[in-house]
This record gives structure tokens, C-alpha cells and sequence, in this order.
């Protein structure tokens, strides 16, 4: 029989399924070094997010075959480590949407009114009823930053309670945002305008202390933050200043930098600040939802079925995937480069089978170029399970076509997207030794392998051109690799193709795209 460990709190349901199929032992907080010791015995483990699975619990777990997360965000599991042994990695994308977007909720109605404080100071056998003098909710704006399952949510809630909205998620389209009663505005005016802000995004590198020093002085000195997403999307430091000071009125916390919260200035200040220790998804409902969500599919991996959620393997026929892998790693770079240079809010994707893979199913090739177009916005969070129904609600139509026609290459994918920075196409091929190629970017043929860091320049065809850039690029200390130029007729319009072995710093963008002749220019990180 197979055996699970569990080694975070998890309903009894979940753990009722997961004994249908497998000894379970329940073994919660254990030292990082006793869960190396004991993992070995496991097929599966299951966690929520006190667990770390870090890299050393992967290679030490050798007959793993799942992790389950009872949760949404995967951050405390080394997904590339667990990938590279093909361990599946599961979640439960839904399971606690309810439970923290009425967190974030509960959140700001208790900074409103003073709750925590005013429940204190009565306990304490005190009557104060002019120190904890409140703010009303109802129509006052309420800016949603990351209008995805929990933001949608808190919007639709804050809308019957009157609210204005507001909402800034560069992947969201606005009518998408209509369709939820937000108006879709850019970060700095959200910042300028909200009267409560709430945060509802991945941590990432783009969002870690997105809230700062800077971000919180273009506030109103009334504004309230409320955060129930990851830590570190708030400079903690920068936040307790600002409250000291008066800078803003409130903050509500329910995740932080470090978890559970040490020695931190947030701990010293007043009503002003309510901190929480991560209860978003600790209500009765959400934690049964998980558990079932989690141990279900923990129970369909034991018996040899694919798992709904999988974060990190793809759910297609094994048979297709393995014909058709090569194809599916290049549509995934092909939907994330082309993802990047259309601007993200993408309305519109087409995918073209061209030349011998016309003969291919395309659908495996649709979903993995989505899998690549939304991973900008979505991380690790978008999988060949829920790209396409991910890309539905976001408002991407998608088009699928096939030319059976043959090119320079034998089979090639080409994806045209249409988003913030107008429509853009990519064309890519897979080389004998099945190394990928960029074969045609905007309409101008190039032959370039992806690299992690790239430029792409729409520019006239003229002396000099190719030499500014390289002097700027080096006077800002970044390597080229390679370069490739494309061109239609001899001083029309050109593409220049350019790999980078260092990543470009903020401001250059501008200074290339100021250099006469060049008409656009796109980073492109792989
Ligand atoms: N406090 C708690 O106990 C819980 C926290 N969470 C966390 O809440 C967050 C949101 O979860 P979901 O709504 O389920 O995720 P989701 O994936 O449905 O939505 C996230 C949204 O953020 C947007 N986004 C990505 N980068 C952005 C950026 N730079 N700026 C603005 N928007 C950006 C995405 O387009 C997406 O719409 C996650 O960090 C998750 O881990 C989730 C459940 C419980
Ligand atoms: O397991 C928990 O309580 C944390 C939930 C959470 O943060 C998530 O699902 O992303």
C-alpha cells in the first residue's frame, strides 16, 4: 500500500480520502531536518504552507511521485527541483478563493472601524467610544491590485457595499474589468486616487515591495492598505515609517516577509495597524475544500490518473506529449516571447500550424502556447490544465489555423498576438538536433535561438544604426551574444534580433528607442 505523509494541518476529509488508497500518518511541524529523514518512506506528501519542500526534502524523497499543496500559492514547494525528478506538484486553485477575499474584506471593515482596538480597550474594562471614531466603506474607492480569483471577488463584494473601483492588473482586459464594475486605470493614478487598496497578486519579482516609500508618498494621507497576498510585496520597513508619521491612515496584514512574523516595527504602532497571522484560507469551508481538492487528486495519482491541477505536468494524452514534446517547448517560448512583445492585456491569439505540423493535432500546441503567453502574467500558477479556461476568462479569443504549405522549414508554429503594444507575430521552427529557432518576428525573417535575455528593435535599414546600439548597450556594461538583422528590401524596414548575456538595465528602452531611426524597441526575458 502506498503511504502519504502529511505534514501541515489538514481536515479530516482530506484525509479520509487519502486512506481509501494509502497508510496516512499525520506528522505536523517537524525540524526541516527530521522531514529529510523520514520522507524517503513516502509516495506522496501533502502539505499547506507551513511545510517548506525545499530542494533537499525532493532529492532525499525518492519514491515521491506527488506533492500536494491544500492551498493556492505553491512558494513554499521547490517546484523546478520537484519538476526536474517528475515529481507532480498539485493545488487547489479555488478551494480558498472565497475564504481570503472575505479575509481582505473582514480586513478592511475592521481598520474602518478601529474592531481590534475598540475590543481590546472594552475587555480592559475601558469605555472609549471618541477614540475609536470610524470611516465609512460606501462610496468611498476602493483600488484592486490583481483582479484575478481573489480580486474579482473582493471587487464584486465592495461593489454592493457601494464602493468605487478601481483596479490595475496589466493582464486583464478592460472589459473584463467592466464586466466586474472596475474601472482599469494604471498603478500611479490607483495609488493617487484609492481611498483602500488592496493587494491580490503573485509574488513576483515585478510586485516584491511594489508598496514603498515612493509608491506610499503618491497616496492620500486617508488611504488604507490591505494585504492579504504574499509578503514582501510590502517594504514592512517603509510601511511602519509611513504610519508612524501619519503619511497614510491604516494597514492591515495578514502575510509578511517572514512567516511567522519576528522582532518587526508593525508590531509597535496602534489602531492604525492590524495585523493577522495568514488566516486568509482559515475558515472551516475553505480548509475542508482543499483537503478534498488536494487528497482527491493525491488519490488519483496513487492509482495511476492525472491530476486536475497540476502546477508543474502537463494534463495531456502521455502518448501525444511525447510525440509531440519538442513542439510543445517551442510554442511555450514562442507564446511567452510573443506574450511580452504585445504588451500583456492580450485580447487575441493566433496559432498557425505550418508545413508538416499542420498534420498534428493542434489543441496540445494551442495550450502550450497559451501555457507560455500567460505564464508573464501567471506564473507558475498557469498549467496545460487550466491555460486554456485561464485565457477564456481573461476575454483571449483564440484562433487556430494550419497551412500545410511548406517554408524554409519543414514544420513551423506561427503565433500572433494582439495586446497593449498593438498586434505582433512570432514564427519558430525546431532545428534536426531539435535546438529552437525565432524564424520570423513581425513579418522579417531572422534565424535566432531564444536566450534568456533579448532585444528586438523594429528600425530603418540604414549605416549606423546597429553600431548606436552597440555602443549603448556596452557603455551600459551588457554583452551581446548574438545579433541578427532581418530585412524585407535593402533601406526599408528591418528587425534586429539581439541575445543578451546580461539583463537590460531600467531607462535603456528609452535611450534606444530615442536613437534616430529606430521606430520600436522590445525586451523579451525567457
Ligand atoms: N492570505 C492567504 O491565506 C491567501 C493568499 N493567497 C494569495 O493571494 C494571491 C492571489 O490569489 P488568486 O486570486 O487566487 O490568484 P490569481 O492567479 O487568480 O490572480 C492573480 C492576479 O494577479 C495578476 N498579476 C500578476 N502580476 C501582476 C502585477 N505585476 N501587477 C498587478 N497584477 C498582477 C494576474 O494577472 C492575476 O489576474 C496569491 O498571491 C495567492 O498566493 C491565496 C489564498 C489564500
Ligand atoms: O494554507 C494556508 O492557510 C495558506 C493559504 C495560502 O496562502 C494560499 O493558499 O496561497
Amino acid at each position: 500500500m502506498s503511504k502519504v505523509l502529511v505534514s501541515d494541518p489538514i481536515d479530516s476529509a482530506g484525509i479520509d480520502i487519502l486512506s481509501q488508497v494509502a497508510q496516512v500518518s499525520v506528522q505536523t511541524k517537524l525540524p526541516p531536518e527530521e522531514l529529510v529523514k523520514i520522507i524517503p518512506e513516502y509516495d506522496a506528501l501533502m502539505v499547506r504552507s507551513g511545510t517548506r519542500v525545499t530542494q533537499e526534502v525532493i532529492d532525499a524523497g525518492t519514491h515521491l511521485k506527488i506533492i500536494g499543496r491544500a492551498g493556492v500559492g505553491v512558494d513554499n514547494i521547490d517546484i523546478p527541483a520537484a519538476t526536474r525528478r517528475g515529481i507532480v506538484v498539485v493545488n487547489s486553485p479555488e478551494g480558498n478563493t472565497t475564504a481570503a477575499a472575505e479575509h481582505a474584506i473582514a480586513l478592511m471593515m475592521a481598520l474602518s472601524r478601529c474592531i481590534p482596538d475598540a475590543n481590546h480597550s472594552v475587555k480592559e474594562n475601558r469605555w472609549e467610544r471618541k477614540k475609536f471614531m470610524g470611516s465609512e466603506v460606501y462610496k468611498k474607492t476602493l483600488g484592486v491590485v490583481g483582479l484575478g480569483k481573489i480580486g474579482s471577488h473582493v471587487a464584486s463584494v465592495a461593489k454592493a457595499m457601494g464602493m468605487k473601483l478601481l483596479a490595475y492588473d496589466p493582464f486583464i482586459t478592460a472589459e473584463r474589468a467592466e464586466q466586474l464594475g472596475c474601472r482599469l486605470v494604471d498603478l500611479d493614478f490607483l495609488f493617487q486616487e484609492a481611498d483602500y487598496i488592496t493587494l491580490h497578486i503573485p509574488r513576483t519579482p515585478e510586485t516584491t515591495n511594489l508598496i514603498n516609500a515612493e509608491s506610499i508618498g503618491k497616496m492620500k494621507p486617508t488611504a488604507r492598505i490591505i494585504n492579504c497576498s504574499r509578503g514582501g510585496i510590502i517594504d514592512e520597513a517603509a510601511l511602519a515609517v509611513a504610519l508612524e508619521k501619519g503619511q497614510i491612515a491604516g494597514a492591515a496584514l495578514d502575510v509578511f516577509e517572514t512567516e511567522p512574523l519576528g522582532e518587526s516595527p508593525l508590531r509597535d504602532l496602534g489602531a492604525n495597524m492590524i495585523l493577522t497571522p495568514h488566516l486568509g484560507a482559515s475558515t472551516e469551508e475553505a480548509q475542508v475544500n482543499v483537503a478534498v481538492d488536494v487528497a482527491e487528486q493525491i488519490r488519483d495519482v496513487l492509482l495511476g490518473l492525472p491530476a486536475r491541477s497540476a502546477v508543474n505536468i502537463p494534463g495531456l494524452n502521455p502518448n501525444v506529449l511525447e510525440q509531440l514534446k519538442p513542439y510543445l517547448q517551442l510554442a511555450e517560448t514562442l507564446g511567452n516571447l510573443v506574450g511580452q512583445i504585445a504588451g500583456g492585456r492580450i485580447d487575441k491569439l493566433e496559432v498557425r500550424l505550418q508545413g508538416d505540423l499542420a498534420t498534428n493535432q493542434s489543441q496540445p500546441l494551442v495550450v502550450a502556447s497559451l501555457k507560455g503567453l500567460l505564464s508573464n502574467a501567471l506564473r507558475e500558477r498557469v498549467n496545460y490544465v487550466n491555460a486554456s479556461i485561464e485565457a477564456k476568462e481573461r476575454g483571449i479569443r483564440v484562433i487556430e489555423t494550419k497551412d500545410a504549405s511548406v517554408g524554409d522549414y519543414s514544420g513551423s508554429l506561427h503565433l500572433s498576438a494582439r495586446g497593449s503594444l498593438g498586434e505582433h507575430s512570432v514564427t519558430g521552427a525546431l532545428l534536426s538536433d531539435g535546438e529552437i529557432r525565432i524564424t520570423n518576428l513581425d513579418g522579417f525573417p531572422i534565424n535566432v535561438p531564444p536566450s534568456n535575455y533579448m532585444l528586438f528593435t523594429l528600425h530603418r535599414d540604414m549605416p549606423g544604426i546597429i553600431g548606436r546600439i552597440g555602443m549603448l548597450l556596452g557603455n551600459f556594461n551588457v554583452n551581446i551574444a548574438s545579433m541578427q538583422v532581418g530585412r524585407k528590401i535593402v533601406r526599408g524596414n528591418a528587425v534586429m534580433a539581439l541575445s543578451l548575456d546580461d539583463p537590460l538595465p531600467d531607462g535603456i528602452l528609452q535611450e534606444i528607442t530615442g536613437i534616430p531611426g529606430i521606430g520600436d524597441a522590445y525586451t523579451v526575458n525567457l
